[in-house]
């Protein structure tokens, strides 16, 4: 059974960088290249171009990057013909050696809770996503059916902790004695991150969310979670720099490691890609997929 985390730090450690990247199909950004009719969400033409867009994207990324993460708010806007191109998108980026975590930030009780694991997660999920993101709001209790069935399958959790949005303080920043309220979540996910630490590299597969634009918030996280991955989202389009990114990083073997950093409108939608030249859309992407890769490459192994 592959280990999640192991699967993770092991690619990112081979590659050289922690870039994720994230699958956002705005729909009225899609280059046209890809486009058909008018790219309206319940037009049945809509999906099928947004799952060649973004299989495209995977191809320009094959080799580069360990991991994708697309956001199902998007697939969900299109309805079932949108959920069918995640499931498409999701076994393409596979088939390509890249790992699938899957933006859902689900949240609610338990007995809610076992149904969505049971979607994504356990062993018959008819969508498997190899990690997922999760909303801790609603109490412990309630992350308990998708620790569990990480453990039986060896999938990755991601817990919201610091997101990267601008009111995220309104919130995440409260005072619960000494601490914020987000590292007192942080302190309260220490065991159910012990219980899912790998044997080869001992980050574990419960990992959680840390806005690249609170570099000051992720050190303090990684002093309570020396190890769980961070999943670190706002470079790019919404500011942090790489420096930024990787400040929760720890030394490995080969360089700073610990996260991966996510970027989706960077990546996805550069200059020069707003094309129907099948030529020059691969080379905005080709440079797109460099920059991301040699910057967080680069901030890695400073
Ligand atoms: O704290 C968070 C958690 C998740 N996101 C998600 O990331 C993308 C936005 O990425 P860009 O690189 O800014 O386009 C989107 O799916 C969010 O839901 C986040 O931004 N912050």
């Amino acid at each position: 059974m592959q280990h999640f985390g192991d699967a993770l730090i092991g690619r990112v450690r081979a590659l050289g960088n922690p870039v994720c990247i994230g699958l956002d199909p705005y729909l009225d950004r899609i280059p046209p290249l890809f486009r058909d009719g008018d790219m309206s969400p319940g037009n049945p033409l809509t999906a099928p171009a947004v799952e060649a867009f973004l299989k495209a994207v995977l191809d320009r990324a094959d080799g580069r990057v360990a991991v994708v993460k697309p956001q199902i708010a998007f697939f969900e806007r299109m309805g079932w013909r949108g959920l069918r191109a995640l499931d498409e998108v999701s076994a393409h980026a596979r088939k390509r050696g890249m790992l699938v975590l899957l933006d859902a930030k689900r949240g609610d009780i338990g007995s809610t809770a076992d149904a969505y694991a049971g979607a994504y997660l356990t062993a018959d999920a008819p969508m498997p996503a190899d990690a997922m993101t999760l909303n801790p709001y609603l109490g412990r209790d309630t992350l308990q059916p998708y620790l569990n069935a990480a453990k039986d399958t060896g999938r990755g959790l991601f817990i919201l902790v610091k997101t990267s949005n601008p009111g995220s303080g309104d919130y995440q920043d409260l005072k619960v004695g000494n601490r914020s309220l987000a590292e007192t979540v942080a302190d309260s996910l220490k065991a159910m991150s012990g219980e899912l630490e790998g044997p080869e590299t001992g980050w574990s597969s419960l990992g959680i969310v840390v806005g690249a634009t609170y570099p000051g918030e992720a050190e303090r996280i990684r002093e309570i979670l020396p190890k769980t991955i961070f999943l670190v989202p706002g470079y790019g389009a919404q500011g942090a720099t790489a420096a930024d990114a990787v400040k929760g990083f720890v030394k490995g073997p080969s360089g700073l490691e610990g996260g991966i950093v996510s970027s989706s409108r960077g990546v996805l939608y550069p200059a020069g890609s707003d094309t129907d030249s099948a030529a020059a859309w691969e080379q905005a992407m080709d440079a797109a997929i460099d920059m991301a890769v040699s910057e967080l490459g680069g901030a890695i192994s400073a």
